[in-house]
């Protein structure tokens, strides 16, 4: 059994100060502003629009939290903050810090979705914010380059396979599918608006004779086909258990003959009790999304089972499951 908090990490745990600390300085831009330079509170609230002796209160926050250096009177980014939170800069992760913030009144509603069990959005951000969700999903094709090939190495698909990366987003593990297997083609099908960056990336990673996109909702178009392969990554949690049990059975109609389908999610434990950061994630999509939830392996198992597949099994524990058609 973990060890039990001490009351000095309950307090930690309550204590948001420094995350809004954070989240405001990235709204409002500040490590741009200082880009390599060292400047003072003054120039700073020139370049951002902000009330100096206000701003300077925000500012020496940021030093104490190591985000940004002072000397004298001048403020500089540490190299941390020039690499990630700069806009220009190639590393860039800072959208994904503006849609926790983008988020933040949602919170304020947790308590009484509690009490209730009703949600207060109606759509989920790829709808409601296309530019924030496009960004947010660049920032984790970034990150996401360097797991894609792994998880493509741990699903063995050689030979020639057409696969369907449903709700594929940047196409990260679809790129990464086919620099791992030569023989693989492989269709995006995602949102119109998130196409947009998907091409994008197809054409960086030079992929764009054996990646097509296909636009559409994938609970009501046409999916094409028909697929060796789908995958439904990080997906399924945005919508109802029925929703998905639907679209499961959708996608076994749209399989070849022993056809595979992978599910890459974020799952509960069968108590419901971890892994940690999906207890938590599993609140947060509670909160932001109208019908979304974490769902269990045993839901996954469930759906495939009822749409006809042969066989479904946990491929990584509370990560993957795999589905196969068998010949019907
Ligand atoms: C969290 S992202 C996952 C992206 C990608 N599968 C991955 O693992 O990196 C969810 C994706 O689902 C797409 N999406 C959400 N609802 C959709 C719908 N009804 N039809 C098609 N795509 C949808 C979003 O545009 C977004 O690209």
């Amino acid at each position: 059994m973990s060890r039990e908090l001490s009351l000095a990490e309950i307090f930690q745990l309550g204590y948001y100060w420094e995350t809004k600390i954070l989240l405001t300085a990235v709204r409002l831009d500040l490590f741009t502003a200082l880009d390599g330079k060292k400047r003072t509170a003054g120039e700073i609230a020139v370049r951002i629009g902000a009330h100096e002796p206000t701003l300077s209160l925000l500012l020496n926050a940021l030093v104490a939290m190591r985000l940004l250096t002072k000397d004298g009177d001048l403020y500089g980014n540490s190299s941390v903050t020039d690499k990630h939170l700069v806009r220009h800069s190639s590393d860039f992760v800072g959208h994904l810090l503006l849609l926790h913030d983008a988020e933040w009144e949602n919170w304020g509603t947790l308590e009484q979705t509690i009490r209730t069990g009703q949600r207060s959005v109606d759509r989920h951000v790829f709808e409601t914010d296309p530019d924030l969700g496009g960004n947010v999903l660049a920032v984790l094709h970034r990150i996401g380059r360097q797991s894609g090939p792994d998880f493509a190495k741990r699903v063995n698909l050689t030979g020639t396979i057409r696969l369907l990366d449903l709700g594929g987003g940047a196409g990260t593990n679809a790129i990464a599918f086919c620099r791992v297997y030569p023989d693989l083609s492989a269709t995006v099908f995602d949102l119109p608006a998130t196409l947009r960056l998907t091409e994008k990336t197809v054409k960086e990673a030079g992929l764009e004779s054996r990646i097509s996109l296909r636009a559409g909702n994938f609970n009501a178009d046409g999916l094409g086909g028909p697929y060796d392969v789908v995958l439904m990554s990080d997906i399924l949690h945005y919508q109802s258990f029925e929703t998905n049990a639907a679209l499961v059975r959708k996608v076994f109609a749209h399989l070849a003959a022993d056809g595979r389908l992978i599910i890459k999610d974020r799952f509960l434990n069968e108590t419901g009790t971890g892994p940690a950061w999906t207890t938590a994630f599993a609140v947060h999509i509670l909160i932001n999304t109208q019908q979304g939830g974490c769902y269990k392996v045993t839901d996954a198992i469930e759906w495939m089972t009822r749409a006809g597949f042969v066989s479904a099994v946990e491929l990584e524990p509370t990560a993957v499951v795999l589905g196969t058609k068998g010949h019907g």
